[in-house]
């Protein structure tokens, strides 16, 4: 049978482009904070807002090669969980909305470090392809949720790209610098940097020298105007352009890669705030003579599988600039 609805004409109704169509009215950047949630961030250093982590779970009791797992020593899940669970209430001690991936079935044993998978930017989040067989797909568990939290995803790569989130620093709101090197490749680069282009942000890509992990090791932002480098690492690409943009680029004493490395794990809570790895006393002392406030978290445990504070925290939302 044919209803009226079947054979009257459709042309200009709202549907078909007529009178009563209502065009959408703003743009992504505007829809942010109304249809999408309004996480974002466009420097390492603004006051921090709310996080995502994976409190590690039985994962972690698993008798784990070592090296197949990329861990460094083996570790005791229970203080492992501990640990955790003590960074976590720092976080909330400091009034950061803490969030949590809650991935389905099992976890893998590396699903903990969450700033690897993702790495937001003023519009949204990219997903992060990690490098390494045995993180593949950890990051589906961080974009599943990215989605149900509102957040908008710019890009998932594509092809043979590689890409871990904490290749990839702020230093301005228009700039991002990428480090290329174990874990993110130049395909990974070419899709950020056009992905990035789309949202009025250039990509600066630097060399890692083989033997480190991530550019984060490299690169800490402490304030608007001061950022900590690693000695004799840090590309000198990234100290010149950070010079060029008015930082103090000041660089730590060095003790020996175990303890350089956890100390350079930190995350910024805000302007000179950080949450750093306890019981490094010489670090601890060298920032606070450049007025920063250290909140120390033990990591002892978590530190085995070769990542600390920082690698952890999937930083999800600071204040943007004015
Ligand atoms: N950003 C980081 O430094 N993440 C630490 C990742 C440790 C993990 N076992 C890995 O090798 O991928």
């Amino acid at each position: 049978m044919t209803t009226e609805a079947h054979t009257k004409s459709s042309f200009g109704t709202a549907a078909y482009g007529g009178a009563g169509w209502v065009p959408r009215q703003m743009s992504h950047a505007q829809e942010l904070g109304k249809l999408w949630a309004s996480y974002r961030i466009d420097s390492e250093w603004r006051t921090l807002r709310a996080v995502i982590v994976h409190s590690p779970g039985p994962e972690l009791d698993d008798d784990l090669d070592l090296e197949k797992s990329l861990m460094l020593e083996p570790l005791d899940g229970g203080k492992a969980r501990e640990e955790h669970a003590a960074m976590c209430e720092a976080y909330r001690s400091a009034g950061i909305d803490v969030h949590h991936v809650r991935p389905e079935g099992r976890a893998t044993p590396n699903q903990m470090f969450c700033a690897d998978l993702f790495v937001m930017t003023p519009q949204g989040a990219i997903i992060a392809r990690p490098a390494g067989q045995v993180r593949a797909g950890e990051e589906r568990m961080m974009a599943r949720r990215l989605a149900d939290l509102g957040v908008p995803i710019l890009k998932t790569l594509t092809g043979t790209a590689t890409f871990e989130g904490a290749d990839l620093m702020w230093l301005d709101e228009h700039t991002a610098m990428i480090g290329r090197g174990h874990r993110t490749n130049q395909e990974a680069i070419d899709q950020i940097t056009t992905v990035l282009a789309e949202i009025g942000c250039e990509t600066i890509p630097v060399d890692m020298p083989f033997g480190t992990m991530h550019f984060m090791g490299m690169l800490r932002t402490l304030d608007r105007n001061l950022a900590v480098c690693w000695p004799r690492r840090t590309p000198l690409a990234t100290v010149r352009a950070l010079q060029d943009r008015g930082y103090n680029v000041i660089f730590p004493p060095y003790e020996d890669d175990s303890a350089s490395y956890r100390a350079m794990n930190f995350v910024t809570l805000g302007p000179r705030k950080i949450l750093m790895v306890a019981g490094l006393a010489k670090y601890q002392d060298f920032l606070e003579e450049h007025q920063i406030e250290c909140v120390p978290v033990v990591t002892d445990e978590l530190s085995k599988a070769a990542g600390s504070v920082g690698c952890l925290t999937g930083v999800l939302a600071r204040d943007v600039a004015p």
